[in-house]
């Protein structure tokens, strides 16, 4: 059967609407300001020039933003990175399809909304000084440290769940004594009644099933600050308890839709846990920072992560990236936009089995953890998307709801 249509601000009632015509500009409103707002540290380090930089960028994305509030056509990109060729070679393939140059609110929702953020990071690319500059990097820090209550709790948890995780078995029972209000553990109980689908069990049967040869498992990281935390305190479980022999966490090679991780950011994380007044978030950065060296985790940065693409094309494009997840236990993909890209970003029944949504991509077991912000869910049981917009219209962009799903048979 063909597959369904591309997600698109060209459809009013898709969310892609409402994101090109309001968020983006909003977003680009806001670097505007940040890089505004640092025009005495920027000159200060670099005078003049400097100076210069900021003008050409802020010039850069106020244009931007006026061209996507008119619709105006994408341009080739004009800065030489590693990934600048793929993307001018995307644009002339859709221009091809659509028979005109790509726009705002005309083409496919996954490139436009990729391209907004690889416009912005082609502004900083063809400064003087600023070609590395995180312009999201305030606004991840601030929210890593908004959560670090939350992230004392669990870290404290997790030292608990690793002093027995050889001893346990996996369905080991969350700490339901902790007083704390802002216990994450705690929250997950209240929290469970919005999975709309949980195939937790099966996750943990392929990873106890397949032990006998203990493989490596992959973690495709979304978003910093507390998430990130969150994925850490997965991996450490993962490699304490035995069930991956390495694990490899995969992040964004540049600031990418304002929250995602660099490896930046996860320096940062663990620099503040190093100085934390917790000595059991002390502890965990010893620890984690020992798992980096001695090769028990892997920190990877690949473009492909911050390309337009849906992950069918990984296997042509990357064939050596597709070669290295087939030889792991499983990958989790966490996030909304991971799960954009696993289902090509169309637009799904939401009872479309997860496997055949995913349209061949299979290097191994899949699983996504994933809070609903998008209009595009699948493998949801009959009746599931009805009942829920029932008790909220707005379930599937609230962030309110969330699935855990998996594919674990590869034929
Ligand atoms: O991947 P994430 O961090 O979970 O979410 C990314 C996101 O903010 O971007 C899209 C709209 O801008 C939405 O699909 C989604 O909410
Ligand atoms: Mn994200």
């Amino acid at each position: 059967m063909a597959n369904p249509r591309a997600l698109s601000a060209k459809y009013e009632e898709d969310f892609a609407y409402p994101t090109v015509k309001d968020r983006l500009p909003i977003i680009l409103t806001r670097v505007i300001d940040h890089v505004y707002r640092l025009k005495s540290t920027i000159t200060d380090q670099h005078s003049e020039a400097g100076l210069e930089d900021l003008k050409f960028i802020c010039a850069a994305l106020s244009r931007l933003k006026s061209e996507i509030q008119t619709d105006k056509p994408f341009r080739p990109l004009e800065d030489v990175m590693e990934d600048t060729g793929l993307w001018n070679e995307h644009f002339r393939e859709t221009e091809k399809e659509e028979g005109r140059p790509p726009s705002w609110f005309k083409s496919p929702w996954l490139y436009v909304e990729c391209y907004f953020y690889r416009k912005i990071m082609e502004s900083f690319h063809l400064s003087t000084h600023l070609k590395t500059f995180d312009p999201f990097q305030a606004q991840k820090q601030q929210a890593y440290l908004a959560s670090r209550q939350a992230i004392s709790s669990l870290g404290s948890y997790l030292t608990d769940v690793c002093l027995w995780g050889n001893k346990c078995d996996l369905s080991i029972s969350a700490g339901a004594e902790n007083p704390q209000t802002t216990n994450p553990v705690k929250q997950l109980t209240n929290l469970k009644p919005n999975l709309l689908c949980d195939e937790g069990d099966q996750v943990w049967q392929h990873l106890r099933d397949n032990n006998s040869d203990i493989q490596h498992i992959d973690i495709v990281l979304d978003n910093a600050g507390f998430e990130l935390f969150g994925d850490l305190c997965f991996a450490e479980y993962l490699l304490c308890s035995g069930l991956a022999s390495t694990v490899h966490l995969h992040a964004k090679a540049m600031p990418w839709f304002v929250s995602d991780v660099t490896e930046g950011d996860f320096h940062w994380t663990l620099d503040q846990l190093s100085k934390d007044e917790s000595p059991k978030l002390q502890k965990l950065a010893e620890r984690w920072r020992r798992h980096l060296a001695d090769g028990s985790w892997k920190f990877c940065i690949h473009q492909f992560w911050t390309l337009p693409y849906d992950f069918v094309k990984m296997k042509t494009s990357f064939p050596q990236l597709y070669e290295e997840f087939s030889r792991g236990k499983i990958i989790f993909f966490k996030g909304d936009l991971n799960y954009r890209k696993l289902f090509g970003d169309l637009k799904w029944q939401p009872t479309t089995s997860f496997k055949e949504a995913l349209r061949g991509f299979a290097p191994t077991a899949v699983c996504t953890l994933r809070s609903v912000k998008c209009d595009l869910a699948v493998g949801l049981d009959e009746g599931v998307a009805e009942t829920t917009t029932a008790k909220d219209k707005n379930w599937m962009v609230s962030g309110d709801w969330a699935v855990i799903q998996v594919c674990s048979t590869l034929s």
